[in-house]
């Protein structure tokens, strides 16, 4: 037993590599510096405006900088990005990165040896509860580079979420926490600011198949499709309506926590393909937000959808795709899948969202 009484982060790493021999140091090295660059934001969160860095970046023209999504970046956006890039480019580790923050990727520097994995991270999650104190979070997936040195491209990160090797989020809430799955389940580690480490608090964690809370920004409603609207309106209908059982909501706009409160305690998230903007076929990112989560989520065994099919089967296309995203307890999710391979009959309107729909204005 460790003398702390609770496995740190590293005795984790070397205990999983005793079980797998053939697995490489780096791999372990990789997770750690994610790790250190995760505390180095957590500091940063939690000294908050006493560091001055809350409110938005400004851009080199003056005026607020503006990323590749078109959304105005934070000042944390920012830092949390450097933090990631600087920590991670020179242990050997990784061939290169992407990230939400940068329009294209990162290949590793020539001043640092080149590794066989790449990193893809949302540095931020849930940027616009930064300035208000609430919970926000990072968001990261590991993928195997190719082999060979020839200059890392786009195409190299397009790999499907089933490809991940290793994929985990950092929380910045009450406490700060790393939740990770390395293909083998889901754990959970809080971080001991007095020791500096994260120690394992939450072994195997389980999405539990039922629940009765939902998550969904329901100022979106107009533009839902179909099933979702069905979905919603079933739940909020409750004991009296078809699911005969009452439901809560919950939305925080900070997927990263929706995605923990999910693995602690079950729940389903929806943010559906839906037809605020035609150019948009979601709101979540694929490669950064929706397969790491989709990942983490089905190592608990969850589901991740995107309402059509599994997420991480999702061929991507370009590296800051979107799409729509329904994640958690299995039944919810399995639910809802089927309510969108039900065949559509737009001369025979439900009932339930139109007339009657609790929505309708
Ligand atoms: O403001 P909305 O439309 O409810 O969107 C909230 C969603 O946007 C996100 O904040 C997107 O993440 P970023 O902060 O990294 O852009 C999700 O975490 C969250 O689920
Ligand atoms: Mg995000
Ligand atoms: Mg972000």
């Amino acid at each position: 037993m460790p003398l702390t009484g609770r496995q740190t982060l590293t005795q984790y790493l070397i205990e999983q590599r005793r079980r797998y021999p053939a697995a490489s140091g780096n791999f372990n090295a990789l997770i750690l510096d994610v790790a250190m660059a995760c505390k180095a934001i957590a500091r940063a969160v939690g000294q908050g405006a006493l560091a001055g860095v809350h409110g938005a970046q400004t851009g080199e023209l003056g005026g607020n900088s503006i990323n590749v999504q078109g959304e105005t970046q934070q000042k944390l956006d920012v830092l949390a990005n450097d933090y990631f890039l600087r920590i991670n480019e020179w242990g050997g580790h990784l061939a290169g990165m992407a990230s939400e923050e940068l329009e294209a990727p990162y290949p590793i520097p020539a001043a640092y040896p080149r590794g066989s994995y790449l990193l893809v991270f949302d540095p931020l999650d849930g940027s616009s509860n930064i300035d208000v104190n609430l919970t926000v979070g990072s968001i990261f997936s590991i993928l195997r580079a190719p082999s060979g040195d020839e200059e890392l491209s786009e195409a190299d990160f397009l790999q499907a979420g089933r490809e991940q090797v290793a994929a985990g989020y950092a929380l910045y809430g009450p406490s700060t926490m790393l939740v990770l799955s390395v293909g083998d389940g889901v754990d959970g580690f809080t971080l001991d600011k007095d020791l500096g480490e994260f120690m394992l608090t939450h072994p195997r964690m389980q999405v539990p198949p039922s629940t009765q809370e939902f998550a969904i920004n329901a100022s979106n409603s107009r533009f839902w499709e179909a099933p979702v609207k069905r979905f919603v309106d079933e739940c909020l209908a409750g004991k009296s309506g078809p699911r005969e059982k009452d439901f809560n909501m919950r939305w925080i706009a900070s997927m990263v926590a929706e995605a923990h409160r999910i693995l602690t305690r079950g729940g389903v998230f929806l943010y559906p393909r839906d037809s605020k903007d035609a150019s948009k076929p979601g709101r979540l990112r694929l490669l950064y937000e929706a397969n790491p989560i989709g990942f983490l989520i089905e190592q608990a065994g969850g589901r991740a959808s995107t309402g059509y099919g599994p997420v991480l089967q999702e061929q991507p296309t370009q590296l800051h795709q979107r799409i729509g995203l329904v994640f958690g307890s299995r039944h919810e999710v399995e639910r809802i899948e089927r309510y969108h391979a039900e065949p559509q009959a737009p001369s025979e309107p439900n009932p339930l969202f139109c007339e009657r729909s609790l929505f309708r204005v």
